[in-house]
């Protein structure tokens, strides 16, 4: 079996906590509202885990805390061993649209982050890296390209290298493909499986959709609003790597089913 054969059959690792909240709440003062009660997640390295439920239910808000861009009212958020108290260097984060300056090369718009970070002459010794990202998306040979050359999924996937060439511990995506048509957003997701086994990313997403917390996830995290908590951790037990193929598959339908039943009844 090749390398790349070999990354897509290994299993994640489930070894030691890399991200850990500890009973996190969150209250926007001014307007009283209480947008998190009480979190406790626990993110394995190289695991994926997911996040669902109904609008409002404090997703966004969690997502935010933990990658330090909001602190929290109370409780604790710890990565790597220590406290997330603002934004770091080894949080990856991706968001519903893929914002490439248009002035910009595919090639230059990957290598930004190093660029606010470290100036143009760190920028440019990573151009290599970002060539090898480029290859690992599918991306090869459009690293001139402008973004308005690139379709929705392209450009999605430049993000994800751009995410991807400050080397982060943890990805924390915010619906990222949700902006795509189903079917490109079917091989994205995909191809973000394929990716986070072959580079062992500890990856949490954010979405609305229950199949495509099922497809990616090994773990998935139903949350209720007012306050927003999390009711259910609900382990995925299908053998990776994910096929679109499953979804059919009866185990599939009944882990949907049982998310459905545990989220908030106004939101469906
Ligand atoms: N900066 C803020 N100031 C005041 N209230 C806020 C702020 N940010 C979020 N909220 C409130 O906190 C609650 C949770 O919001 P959040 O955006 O986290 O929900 P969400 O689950 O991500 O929603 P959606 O799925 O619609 O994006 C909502 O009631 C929202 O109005």
């Amino acid at each position: 079996m090749n390398t790349a054969a070999a990354a897509l059959t290994k299993l994640p690792s489930h070894r030691d906590v890399v991200y850990e909240l500890r009973s996190v709440s969150k209250t926007f003062a001014l307007r009283r509202i209480q947008a998190l009660d009480k979190v406790d997640l626990r993110l394995e390295r190289g695991s994926f885990s997911s996040v669902i439920g109904s609008s409002g239910c404090g997703k966004s808000t969690l997502l935010k805390i933990m990658a330090g861009l909001q602190s929290p009212s109370s409780g604790s958020v710890v990565l790597a061993g220590t406290p997330v108290m603002g934004t770091r260097r080894d949080i990856g984060m991706m968001f519903q649209h893929a914002t490439l300056f248009p002035w910009r090369t595919t090639l230059e718009n990957i290598v930004l982050p190093i660029e606010i970070r470290d100036g143009k002459h760190a920028a440019r010794a990573k151009h290599e890296d970002a060539r090898r990202l480029l290859e690992l998306v599918g991306l090869k040979g459009f690293e001139n390209v402008y973004p308005n050359e690139l379709s929705g999924g392209m450009a999605q996937r430049a993000a994800i290298c751009r995410m991807l060439i400050t080397e982060p511990e943890v990805l924390l995506l915010d619906e990222p493909f949700s902006a795509l048509d189903e079917l490109s957003r079917d091989f994205m997701n995909m191809e973000l499986q394929r990716i986070c086994m072959a580079r062992e990313a500890t990856a949490f997403l954010v979405t609305h959709s229950i199949p495509e917390a099922v497809i990616l996830s090994d773990t998935v995290y139903v949350m209720r609003p007012r306050p927003g908590r999390v009711v259910e951790e609900v382990p995925i037990d299908l053998p990776r790597p994910r096929t679109l193929d499953m979804i059919t598959t009866p185990r599939f339908g009944a882990l949907v089913e049982h998310i459905r039943s545990r989220l908030d009844k106004e939101a469906l």
